[in-house]
């Protein structure tokens, strides 16, 4: 079970998240969770030997990807806007890194979308589409209807996101039969505030999933 803690930005979550697989750090500055590459690369020295990073990124131009790569080193690239097939095999050859596609599920007819991207990315993260009117396209606390993963073959290793919470994401992974999970708005106090409490928790409740 891979667990992934998003929208790291400050050292007490970070090394809260110290037990999970992957940390998030969201380089997109409509976010309440944004922080700089050089906030970000200060986190990752918090924890010594941590969780690999995970730079989230919304449309980037390369010339974003290019700056925040020179300011802190990335294990995997996390494409979370409209990105294109043909965008994310751009940016995973021009960087040479890992690419996380984020796709918004509704209906099981979204899912059919992921064909096209598979051979071009890594990984994918399952996510509820943005809410109308939502500020953000990710990290609104949404939850899809996690059977419309159940008995579904995803052609590449993948994430359940969107809703989590350390009270549902037993029944999630359960249900869904996703082989990993990612949580922002479920273990923060308040909107882009993490709880080190809730966030060990979510990563406890995963692993003993
Ligand atoms: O979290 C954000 O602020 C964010 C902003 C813009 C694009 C994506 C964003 N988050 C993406 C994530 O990976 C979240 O963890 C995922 O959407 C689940 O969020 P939540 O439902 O709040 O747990």
């Amino acid at each position: 079970m891979l667990v992934k803690i998003c929208g790291i930005n400050d050292e007490a979550a970070m090394r809260a998240a110290a037990g999970a697989d992957l940390v998030g750090y969201v380089f997109f500055p409509p976010s309440p969770r944004a922080v700089t590459p050089a906030r970000a690369a200060a986190l990752s020295a918090t924890v010594s030997g941590g969780p690999l990073r995970v730079g989230l990124f919304v449309d980037p131009t390369d010339d974003q990807l290019a700056e925040t790569l020179a300011a802190v080193p990335l294990d995997i690239l996390q494409l979370h806007g409209e990105e294109t097939p043909d965008r994310c095999a751009a940016i995973r050859a021009r960087f040479g890194l890992p690419v996380m596609k984020a796709l918004g599920i509704a209906s099981a007819a979204d899912l059919d979308a992921l064909a096209a991207y598979a051979p071009v990315v890594d990984r994918f993260l399952l996510d509820a589409k943005a809410p109308p009117g939502a500020p953000l396209p990710g990290g609104n606390a949404a939850p899809f209807d996690w059977t419309l993963t159940a008995g579904r073959a995803i052609p590449r290793p993948w994430l359940l996101a969107g809703g989590l919470t350390p009270d549902n994401v037993a029944e999630a992974i359960r249900i869904s039969g996703a082989p990993g999970v990612d949580v922002s708005s479920g273990v923060e106090a308040s909107r882009g505030v993490k709880d080190p409490a809730r966030v060990a928790a979510f990563v406890a409740a995963a692993r003993a999933a």
